[in-house]
């Protein structure tokens, strides 16, 4: 029996896709062979000997150790794309709630009693809650991966001119994108350009605070920056100084911070991007499958910090090792199973950076000697036998 234990709500789409006959999935339960998290911080947690695999129910795995779970062996999946409409389609409302002043308009109408002279009042007060077209405008898109790409082929759509920025695009995004976004070579220039800017990059520590007071120098005062990535992408003091000066004209956030809260210029969201039904089935689907796979069979799809391998099963009985990716370890994995007299019907080996893992079917059920010798090789993280072998 695998056992899995949830953080945040998933949703049960995904969660039923675990057998009851194979798994007990719940918030509380000992000796998990994997977690399945959403936004759940896990950097100050201890993980416990038996985890395996941390799937995360979404996009960002910022919360996620991920050194410390190549260190330890623990496999990290996410969910790519498969929230990326339900963005998408949010920044297309902060696009509008930053050009329209919807908000503010109806929060005036919200303030009003009944009274006699209602349509009067409001033809005379709509004057101040004018806005501005998105049609013509430029959007520049900074991250052009499963979001940015949809973002930007929606700004085209909208008849905007869009231009874009990542510098490590990846070939599938590539081809996502229309051709007619103009690739821009540097943040400074995209940033200089554009009516909208939609942020679309992972925070990571090349990217945390990268929107400065540098950048916004030199932006249009029209300026509408929407951050649907991470907030600690951007430096909330730089864009107060910009909007007060009125160097921009809004910020639309769905990261609220202690020093944004009700600043007139700053619209905010409670990280409701990725929160419609759509986008959270899909997501617990995938990392559900993606777990299962890996649990039962040692495959790979979708890992962040782990080689993608999958090897269709040959025999019952399957090893799986994960090593660090230095030479001679192969060697010596091969030469243990073959003293052990051992029969490898087939194998397969991939490295991601600093790590390698292995998937090995064999004829027979690996003994506790042989186990041990593989386990004891140094720069073996961690073995394991799939298939109904007996041990000690
Ligand atoms: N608000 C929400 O609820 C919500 C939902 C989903 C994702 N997100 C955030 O959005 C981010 C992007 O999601 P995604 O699914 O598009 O991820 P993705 O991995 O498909 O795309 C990210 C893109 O950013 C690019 N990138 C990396 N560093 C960059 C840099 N310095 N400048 C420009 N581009 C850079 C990458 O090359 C990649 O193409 C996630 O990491 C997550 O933090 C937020
Ligand atoms: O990175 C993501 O996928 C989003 O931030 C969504 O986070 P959530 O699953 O906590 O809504």
């Amino acid at each position: 029996m695998y056992k899995i234990r949830t953080y945040n709500t998933i949703s049960v789409k995904g969660l039923n896709r675990f057998s009851r006959e194979d798994y007990e999935v719940a918030s509380e339960l000992p000796h998990p062979d994997a977690f399945l998290i959403r936004s759940q911080k896990l950097h100050d947690m201890e993980f416990p000997e038996t985890l395996k695999a941390i799937g995360r129910a979404g996009a960002g795995v910022n919360n996620v150790p991920l050194e410390r779970c190549i260190e330890q062996g623990i496999v990290v999946f996410n969910a790519p794309g498969a929230n990326a409409n339900a963005v998408k389609e949010l920044v297309l409302a902060g696009m509008l709630l930053g050009s329209r002043d919807i908000y503010a308009g109806m929060k005036f109408v919200e303030s009003l009693d009944q009274q006699d002279g209602l349509d009067p009042l409001l033809e005379k007060e709509k004057k101040r809650f004018a806005g501005t077209e998105l049609i013509g405008k430029t959007l520049g898109v900074v991250g052009l991966g499963n979001i940015g790409s949809l973002v930007a082929n929606m700004g085209l759509a909208l008849g905007m001119k869009v231009i874009g920025y990542d510098p490590a695009i990846s070939v599938e995004a590539a081809w996502r994108l229309s051709s007619d976004v103009e690739k821009m070579d540097n943040l400074n220039s995209l940033f200089g350009r554009a009516d909208y800017i939609s942020l679309h990059l992972p925070v990571l520590d090349a990217t945390r605070g990268l929107v400065s007071d540098n950048l916004l120098s030199g932006v249009k005062p029209s300026l509408v920056l929407l951050n649907f990535a991470r907030g600690e992408i951007v430096d909330n003091s730089a864009i107060v100084r910009a909007l007060d000066d009125g160097r921009m004209h809004r910020y639309v956030s769905d990261f609220p911070a202690n020093d944004t809260l009700r600043h007139p210029g700053i619209l905010q969201m409670p990280h409701i991007g990725a929160s419609t039904g759509e986008a959270e089935e899909n997501c617990a689907i995938m990392v559900a499958d993606q777990l299962m796979d890996f649990l039962e069979n040692g495959n790979i799809a979708n890992s962040v910090n782990f080689p993608n391998i999958a090897l269709p099963r040959t025999t019952p009985v399957r090893v799986t090792i994960t090593n660090r990716n230095v030479p001679k370890v192969l060697n010596q994995i091969t030469a243990i199973i073959a003293e052990h007299d051992i029969n490898i019907v087939d194998m397969l080996n991939k490295s991601r950076a600093d790590l390698a893992y292995n998937i090995i079917d064999l004829e027979a059920c690996p003994t506790d000697d042989s186990l041990d010798a593989l386990r004891s090789i140094e720069e073996v993280i961690n073995v394991r036998v799939l298939g109904s072998c007996q041990y000690r």
